[in-house]
């Protein structure tokens, strides 16, 4: 099993022992500051295919000790990038209930409350993700920014199964439902950049879009994200937490940011 863990002796830090991509170049999640920003007149926006899947459809939500992940379904995938990219899985990133600023891209040196990543696989060039997954170009990840606002009834189609999942290896049915309500306003409007996975192998195989405007969430619905679930196995004397899984910034030296905006 994957060994390592965001806090105590198999922390980040300790990552590159292991798995040396992690120490390498084009690591993920960076800052975005103005300084390394560029506006790209070709960064048209993305083309979201499949993304409405039928409530007769099941995703499976699953706690794999690190993060809540759902899996999609093969029929979604993105157009207009480089190559056409298949859905493969969704996940969160969050901190904790004293402290919500779980977010791994920041702008300007600030943390969002969470973020959540829809991790797609170049389909055009391998057959699956296991294969795309240490290639170049082989991921394009979504990153979409969580902060407090209204209650989110899209976001409540996961969440609200959070209690089934609540311990590592347990596993639940979500009814399909229309992904792309998951996305935030001015889909068109992201920043832009290659970088790499951001838990181990940190394979740097991921083009990464993060969109630039926020989507909101409940104060209650963070909290829930923040406190149902586990690491551990249901059975496990020492229950972990799991909070705080995101990996820290990292450095991003003579590299640019391309974004799809202007200020
Ligand atoms: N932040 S992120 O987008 O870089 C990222 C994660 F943060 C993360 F936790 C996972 S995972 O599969 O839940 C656990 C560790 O692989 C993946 N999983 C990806 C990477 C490897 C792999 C293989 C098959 C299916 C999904 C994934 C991931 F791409
Ligand atoms: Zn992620």
């Amino acid at each position: 099993g994957s060994k390592w863990s965001y806090i105590g002796p198999d922390g980040e830090n300790t990552w590159p022992k292991k798995y040396p991509f992690c120490g390498g170049v084009f690591q993920s999640p960076i800052d975005f500051h103005k300084d390394i920003l560029q506006y790209d007149s070709n960064l048209s926006p993305l083309e979201f295919i499949g993304y409405n899947v039928s409530s007769t459809d099941l995703f499976t939500l699953t706690n794999n000790g690190h993060s809540v992940k759902m899996h999609l379904s093969p029929t979604m995938h993105i157009r207009n990038l480089p190559f056409e990219y298949t859905a493969s899985q969704l996940h969160l990133h969050w901190g904790n209930r004293n402290k919500s600023e779980g977010s791994e891209h920041t702008v300007s040196g600030k943390h969002f409350a969470a973020e959540m990543h829809i991790v797609h696989y170049n389909s055009e060039k391998y057959p699956d993700i296991t294969a795309a997954m240490d290639k170049a170009n082989g991921l394009a990840v979504l990153a979409i920014l969580l902060e407090i606002g209204p209650f989110n009834p899209s976001y409540e189609k996961i969440f609200r199964h959070f209690r089934n999942v609540k311990y590592k290896d347990q596993m639940v049915h979500v009814p399909g439902f229309n992904v792309q309500e998951l996305l935030p306003d001015r889909p068109d409007e992201y920043y832009r950049y290659e970088g790499s996975l951001t838990t181990p192998p940190c394979y740097p195989s991921v083009l990464w879009t993060v969109f630039r405007h926020p989507v909101k969430i409940s104060q209650e619905q963070l909290l829930a994200l923040e406190t149902a679930m586990y690491c551990t196995e249901s059975d496990d004397p020492e229950p972990l937490e799991m909070v705080n899984n995101f990996r820290n910034v990292q450095e991003f030296r003579e590299r640019l940011v391309f974004i799809s905006f202007r200020e």
